[in-house]
C-alpha cells in the first residue's frame, strides 16, 4: 500500500504538489488523473524517493522509499519506458537490474515470458518498437515480484493491441492482491481499468472516489427519445409548464436531463404521443471528468493564471 501524508513539493517557491494525501490500497486499481501539469510524474518520484518534499510524506509498505531495505522487492515502476540502453539486450537489462538487486536470475526468463518478450530476450534494444520498450519497462517493474505497482502513462503511444494488453495485466497484478497506481490521459481507457480514482488540480487533491462514484457524482443522466410524431414531440417536450429539462439534439430526437424515463414515458402517454426510441445514456468518464473540473474552484484558479 501507498501512503501520501500531506505531500508538498515546491520548485523555486513554486508549489507544484500541494499538501496532497491519499492512499493507493491492494488489490486495487488506482487511476491517478490530472491536466498536464497537475503533479502526477512528481509525486510518482516523490514516492520513489526520486526527489525530497518539501513537507509531508510518502510511504511504501508503512516505510519512505529511502529506508526500504530492497526497493525492487517493494515496489515496482514504469516511468519513462524511453530511458534504457539501446546497446544492451533486453534479457542483459533486466540481468543487470537482478543482479544489482540481489534478486534471482530465473526472474528474469519468468517475467521476460509474463511481458510475452520470452522470443525477443536475446535482442537488442535499440531495435525495440515503443510497445516493446514498454513491455520491457513492465518486466522490469515485475522483477521483484514487489506488492506495490506505479506505472506512470504506460500506455502512451500503444496500438489497441498493446493498450487492451496493459489493461489486463494491471487487473490481474490488483486482482492479486497488489496496489497498482497508474496514470493516463486516455480517459476511456482509465474507465476500463481503474476501479478507483484519484483527481488533482495544480498539486491539489480534487477527488479520490471509487471510478463509479465519481462517475455518478460528477456525469449526468440523460435520457433520449424519438416520437412517431416529432412534432408532438417537440411541442410537448419543447412547451413550457412540464419542468422538464429538454432539449432537441438531433433529426427530432430530443434529450431530457434529471428525469426518470419513467416520467417521461407516462407523460407521452398522457399527451398521446407514440415514442419509439427511450434510452438512458449516463455520463462517459471524460465528460464527468471536464465538468469536476470546470466546477472546481482550484483548477478554474489555475486555468485564469
Ligand atoms: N525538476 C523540476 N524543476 C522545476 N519544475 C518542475 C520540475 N519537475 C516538474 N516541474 C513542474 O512541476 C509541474 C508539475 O509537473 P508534473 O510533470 O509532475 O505534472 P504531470 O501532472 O505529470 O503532467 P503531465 O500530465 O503533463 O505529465 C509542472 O509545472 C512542471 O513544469
Amino acid at each position: 500500500m501507498i501512503e501520501i501524508q500531506g505531500l508538498t513539493k515546491e520548485y523555486d517557491g513554486r508549489r507544484v504538489v500541494d499538501d496532497l494525501s491519499f492512499e493507493v490500497r491492494p488489490g486495487v486499481v488506482t487511476g491517478f488523473l490530472g491536466p498536464n501539469g497537475a503533479g502526477k510524474s512528481t509525486t510518482m518520484r516523490l514516492v520513489l524517493g526520486l526527489d525530497r518534499p518539501t513537507a509531508g510524506r510518502a510511504l511504501v509498505g508503512g516505510r519512505p522509499y529511502a529506508e526500504l531495505a530492497e526497493p525492487l522487492r517493494q515496489v515496482g515502476a514504469l516511468l519513462d519506458a524511453q530511458a534504457l540502453h539501446g546497446g544492451r539486450t533486453a534479457q542483459g537489462h533486466l540481468r543487470w537490474l537482478a543482479a544489482s538487486n540481489g534478486l534471482p536470475e530465473r526472474r528474469v526468463g519468468e517475467v521476460l515470458a509474463q511481458v510475452g518478450m520470452a522470443e525477443a530476450a536475446g535482442r537488442r534494444i535499440r531495435g525495440f518498437s515503443l510497445g516493446m520498450r514498454q513491455r520491457l519497462g513492465v518486466a522490469a517493474a515485475l522483477l521483484g515480484d514487489p506488492p506495490v505497482l506505479l506505472l506512470d502513462e504506460p500506455v502512451n503511444g500503444l496500438d489497441p493491441e498493446g493498450i487492451r494488453w496493459i489493461r489486463t495485466l494491471l487487473r490481474e497484478l490488483a486482482a492479486e492482491g497488489r496496489a497498482v497506481l497508474v496514470s493516463s490521459h486516455l480517459m476511456t481507457e482509465m474507465a476500463l481499468t481503474a476501479d478507483h480514482l484519484v483527481v488533482i488540480g495544480r498539486g491539489r487533491l480534487l477527488a479520490d472516489a471509487a471510478t463509479s462514484a465519481f462517475i455518478d457524482r460528477h456525469g449526468r443522466t440523460r435520457i433520449r427519445v424519438r416520437a412517431v410524431d416529432a412534432t408532438k414531440l417537440a411541442a410537448l417536450l419543447g412547451g413550457p409548464g412540464h419542468g422538464l429539462d429538454a432539449v432537441e439534439v438531433d433529426g427530432g430526437a430530443w434529450e431530457v436531463t434529471g428525469a426518470e424515463p419513467e416520467r417521461i414515458a407516462a407523460l407521452a402517454a398522457e399527451h398521446g404521443v407514440v415514442l419509439y426510441e427511450i434510452a438512458v445514456r449516463q455520463d462517459s468518464l471524460e465528460e464527468a471528468f471536464m465538468r469536476m473540473t470546470a466546477d472546481s474552484v482550484e483548477y478554474r484558479a489555475e486555468a485564469a493564471a
